[in-house]
């Protein structure tokens, strides 16, 4: 299917509106590229700096919302400040952390995923609140760690599978990142303002939807059906419609 076919059509989002919107960004395939690994992304060095400008420009209303391990965005966006939301909307800088402690079988649920890892040769994230099995490097693994992360989910049940790009991830129960966005529009900066969700996975569409369902909208970066009713193609495109709101 052609990429036109599988994005709708969609038209490419409007100019940012700083006295009105709330800017939210993911992280992984929407502000940066995807790599093949973790560890392997590649920060454009303006990038914190422009957040910075941004985030000032709209008084505070931008959030950087991802599954990553809070450590990770803040290692990666180091030189920016401003509100984070990690491990798919269970941790936070910015505003109070939605879990306070990590569920108590955290460590045997890491030790699985390790141990299953190192066994079975496959690329193993620790993170802050729970673990992801990566196959990217060997996409012909996809139904063991599919069917091995479903039986640990039922051993785990204060974890939930979350789908990821060439990955399977485990992360605490209740937490999401459309969670997330409710509570950073509750916080003064973001309060009253238009929600924009920028995003590319799976692990972004309630947010996307979310946004589209507050009086705001989605961007749906890169290929696929999305609740997001505008699109680009690639995150270089969305670094260069943000970098245009600060031009002026
Ligand atoms: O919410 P995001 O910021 O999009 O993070 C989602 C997950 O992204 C990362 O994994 C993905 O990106 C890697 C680097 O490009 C890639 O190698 C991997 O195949 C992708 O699944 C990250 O490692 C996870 O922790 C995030 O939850």
């Amino acid at each position: 299917m052609a990429m036109d076919d599988m994005t709708g059509n969609k038209p490419a989002p409007p100019a940012i509106e700083l006295a009105r919107d709330a800017v939210f960004l993911d992280f992984d395939g929407c502000l940066v590229e995807i790599a093949p690994r973790p560890d392997a992304v590649v920060i454009p060095p303006d990038l914190p700096a422009m957040l910075t400008t941004l985030a000032e420009a709209l008084d505070g209303a931008l959030a950087v919302v991802s599954g990553r391990s809070l450590r990770d965005l803040e290692h990666f966006l180091s030189g920016y400040a401003g509100p984070m939301v990690g491990s798919h909307g269970a941790e936070a800088r910015g505003m109070d952390p939605p879990l306070a402690e990590s569920p108590a079988e955290l460590t045997a649920l890491q030790a699985e995923l390790a141990r299953f890892a190192q066994t079975q040769g496959l690329l193993y994230e620790e993170k802050s609140h729970g673990g992801a099995l990566h196959f990217r490097a060997d996409p012909t693994r996809q139904q063991e760690v599919e069917e091995f992360t479903a039986a640990l989910a039922d051993r785990f049940p204060a974890f939930a599978i979350q789908p990821a790009k060439m990955a399977v991830e485990l992360r605490p129960e209740g937490y999401s990142k459309d969670g997330a966005l409710a509570l950073l529009s509750e916080l003064p900066d973001f309060s009253g303002r238009r929600p924009v969700y920028a995003g590319d996975d799976r692990t972004d569409e309630p947010a996307l939807a979310w946004a589209e369902a507050n009086e705001g909208y989605g961007i749906k970066i890169g290929e696929g059906e999305s609740a997001a009713r505008f699109h680009l193609p690639e995150p270089e495109d969305l670094r260069a419609w943000l970098a245009a709101a600060v031009r002026g």
